[in-house]
């Protein structure tokens, strides 16, 4: 009969490992995104609130945008992962998903690994699962996740190989939240945390403060109802923007009107680069990020809108190490 050679999964193809980690500012290399597919039609007009949608997309245009947005991000050096050719197993579980596409909720990728999120039930549970297969098989190691527990904690941001932000958020709870940063203190020396109001508007950490370059970054402030600082042996309640400012980091704020346009959340191609909806700044920010020497890449969503999120929350970002050529 001769030898059986078992055929090399989906997910072999990138076991060799790639370059990952994401709190350097440096070019983003690499990025993971899911095209979104058949999930889609399980939204209707009875049940697209309860999937976390602000309308019934427009399918074709949906994928059709989020394809320009990978071609817009290859055509600026960025490789793009496809998640589904790094799941085998899960497939099934990824037909259920209409949010998967916001795969940057779902975990964050630092030199030491990813940390997972836990997706808050009903409407995102379990895209971790799909999410930590396609990690391990692109040889990326888990650095922190959940085990048991009830509760649940979609995302942090990386300011730095020192410091994480983590926002109290409608889609954070708190007792997983002191999980979280008495474990990840062991690996960072600070956490800041941010209390903010429990609404969709302000559902994610990138929905209220986003860096753009290492001294400068976009927040809305009347957000942050507390901010503390953790470290391994003290908690103290601070003045973000003076502290931030203190770390040689300013402030541009947003309106309340860029806020909901999701104004703070877009993707940093390099330090003072970035790309972003064309929808989200009114003049004066546009006015004020040019006096400051930043270069927006635009894109027009249209039939993205529908779900709710930025380009950001479509790009699990894999790596933007300051790597020599
Ligand atoms: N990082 C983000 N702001 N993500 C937006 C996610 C949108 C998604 N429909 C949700 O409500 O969960």
């Amino acid at each position: 009969m001769g030898c059986r050679i078992n055929g090399l999964g989906k997910g072999e193809k990138a076991r060799s490992g790639i370059d990952y980690g994401c709190e350097e500012f440096g070019r983003l290399k690499s990025v993971l995104m899911h095209t979104p597919g058949e999930e889609l039609s399980l939204l209707n007009e009875s049940n697209y609130k309860h999937w976390l949608y602000d309308k019934v997309p427009e399918i074709s245009g949906y994928i059709k945008e989020h394809r320009d947005y990978q071609e817009l991000l290859e055509s600026n050096g960025v490789r793009v992962y496809e998640l589904e050719e790094y799941v085998d197993e899960n497939t099934g579980l990824m037909k259920k998903m209409p949010n998967l596409t916001f795969l940057h909720d779902t975990a964050v990728i630092s030199e030491k690994g990813a940390i997972l999120s836990r997706m808050r039930p009903p409407a995102r549970e379990k895209e971790e699962v799909v999410v930590k297969e396609a990690l391990n098989n692109l040889g990326i190691p888990i650095l922190s996740e959940f085990n048991g527990g009830k509760g649940f904690f979609e995302g942090c941001l990386l300011l730095s190989k020192e410091t994480v932000f983590v926002a109290d958020t409608e889609r954070h709870t708190y007792p997983f939240i002191r999980e979280f940063v008495s474990n990840i203190l062991k690996e960072f020396s600070e956490v800041i945390y941010v209390r903010v109001p429990k609404a969709r508007r302000y559902m994610h950490p990138d929905t209220v403060f986003n860096r753009i370059r290492e001294n400068l970054a976009l927040a809305y402030l009347p957000a942050f109802e507390e901010s503390c600082l953790f470290t391994e042996d003290s908690r103290e309640k601070i003045d973000f923007k003076a502290f931030m400012r203190e770390k040689g980091m300013e402030i541009i704020s947003v309106s309340d009107s860029e806020q909901s346009r999701l104004a703070c959340s877009f993707v940093p191609l390099e330090s003072g680069t970035i790309f972003h909806y064309d929808t989200s700044f009114d003049q004066k920010t546009r006015k004020d990020l040019e006096n400051e020497g930043i270069e927006i890449i635009s894109f027009h969503p249209d039939a993205l809108l529908a779900g709710g999120g930025s380009l950001r929350c479509h790009t699990l970002r894999l790596c933007r190490k300051k790597i020599k050529n």
